[in-house]
């Protein structure tokens, strides 16, 4: 049964134009005018986009001895009633599990999901079976980004030599390493002394994890990256000073990629000096929200084009999870919620103010996500043949953020209160439709796993590259003889 969206504007992250667009298959099957279906969705006043991708999830994640609360189900589902119809989650091996062992839990998992998703596969330890299973990682199984926490130490922290390992592992496979980069060492060593100090409420969070740890760590990072000869994805950039190694890096030639994420652009240090402790420690994640100044450095890297893909790191934890952490700060289990906001929340806050355009908003939301995780054009795209992930966003349409409606299954919403305008009219996922006029009409395990192809053209560029400007020996004629 075919499905015509008729009367919208289509919107895409280079292009702006009025027309239908047919649906069969799960596919886009044709975009024109005047079009015909066997159902027809009126997008009357409405933005037709491709769905939102969330390169940046941990669902059901195992963390700080427990599980962030929003599993495949709610999670995606969540996604959905925002305009995401793609999500990336993290396999996570616990220290000394395999790399496939590992991705069995999160095929488990993810059998529930209502929409698409894909993984990346972190790297937690480093071993000759880590080294040796990433082939299969990528060749059979499809999964391409290979995650490194710099911080997390004493659990998920892998140090410089192993970074260097696993980059250039991945510079082999034509895979892409990407970054939580905080300097792990330095952040432990702060939080020592603040607890000793008897800073022990969330603030002290943000006390233990200055910008300054971001911005060496991404430098650090970006550093080992080009001796490996590998592209680079920083996940979760938070503030000016990664931002700026980032873009001089990228003034630099060199291929690396930085995703902020909805929270950091629109929400603020000032949440942690709440005297509300709950309210503070619900906002605690790594890296914490800034100032304002970082906050500006965040939008202007999305208008310039030095920063990518806007993310959620949605890795929700409830306020009895927050909990752990009363006494000490740094057993508050890190993250927060944002699946089913960041596409209301960009718009409002970024098309809604002139810092983004549409087109702009799109590549942010989707486009580039899928270009960068090798998924376009089934992924990220108005185009015939790719998959019928569609967006359509009324832009009239407000509500006011809040817990007591949203889909996640968590008690309360970090964007609490907060005005949007700008929200699905319809949601479609692979031909589906999930948001009918607004309403939910999800369908459990309607979701498919997205497999992605290695060697992308930038790890093929770079590896030209390299081998063209490998040291080589000089050929002399005469060599002197040794002196004694
Ligand atoms: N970001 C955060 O605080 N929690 C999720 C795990 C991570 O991405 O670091
Ligand atoms: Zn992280
Ligand atoms: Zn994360």
């Amino acid at each position: 049964m075919s499905k015509v969206i008729k009367n919208g504007t289509v919107v895409t992250a280079d292009l702006t134009y009025k027309a239908d667009v047919l649906v069969e298959g799960g596919k886009i099957v044709e975009i024109g005018p005047d079009l015909a279906g066997d159902e027809t969705l009126d997008a009357t006043g409405c933005y037709v986009m491709p769905g939102g991708i969330d390169p940046h999830t941990h669902l059901e994640m195992p963390f700080m001895g427990t599980y962030s609360s929003d599993d495949f189900e709610s999670g995606t589902r969540a996604a959905l009633a925002g305009g995401t119809t793609m999500v990336v989650d993290f396999a996570l091996p616990s220290p000394g599990q395999g790399l496939l062992d590992a991705l069995q839990m999160w095929d488990n998992k993810s059998t529930r999901a209502h929409c698409d998703y894909s993984f990346h596969m972190a790297i937690t330890w480093w071993s000759e079976q880590v080294f040796n299973e990433m082939e299969a990682v990528v060749r059979d199984r499809g999964i391409t980004t290979f995650k490194h926490f710099m911080a997390y130490k004493g659990a998920l922290m892998v140090n410089d030599d192993e970074l260097y390992a696993s980059f250039q592992r991945c510079a082999e496979l034509g895979a892409i390493p990407m970054v939580h980069a905080e300097n792990g060492d330095v952040v432990a060593e702060l939080s020592a002394k603040l607890l000793a100090a008897g800073n022990n409420g969330p603030e002290g969070h943000a006390y233990s994890r200055p910008p300054q740890v971001e911005g060496e760590a991404t430098n650090r990072a970006i550093m080992i990256a080009d001796m490996a000869g590998v592209p680079l994805y920083v996940v979760h950039v938070s503030c000016e000073d990664s931002h700026e190694a980032i873009r001089r890096a990228r003034m630099q030639g060199k291929r690396v990629w930085g995703e902020p994420l909805i929270q950091h652009l629109t929400l603020d240090e000032s949440e942690y000096f709440d005297k509300d402790w709950d309210h503070a420690a619900r906002r605690v994640m790594s890296p914490p929200f800034r100032n304002k100044m970082h906050q500006d450095s965040l939008w202007n890297g999305l208008q310039s084009g030095s920063l990518s893909c806007v993310a959620t790191d949605h890795c929700a934890f409830s306020t009895d999870q927050k909990r752990y952490g009363v006494g000490d700060f740094t057993k508050i289990p890190n993250g927060t919620g944002g699946l089913e906001d960041r596409i209301p929340m960009l718009w409002t806050y970024g098309v809604g103010t002139g810092r983004l355009t549409p087109n702009e908003f799109v590549a942010a939301t989707s486009t580039n996500s899928a270009k960068i995780l090798n998924c376009y054009p089934r992924k990220g795209a108005i185009l015939v043949g790719a998959d019928a992930d569609i967006l359509v966003l009324d832009p009239e349409k407000t509500k006011t953020i809040s817990a007591a409606t949203q889909q996640s299954a968590i008690d309360y919403n970090v964007f609490e209160g907060k005005e949007v305008k700008g929200l699905p009219r319809f949601v479609l996922t692979r031909g589906r439709v999930a948001v009918m006029d607004g309403e939910m009409q999800p369908e459990e395990g309607h979701g498919q796993f997205v497999k992605r192809e290695p060697s992308g053209a930038v790890n093929k560029a770079l590896s030209s590259w390299k081998e063209l400007t490998a040291p080589r020996p000089v050929e002399r004629s005469g060599i002197p003889a040794t002196g004694v």
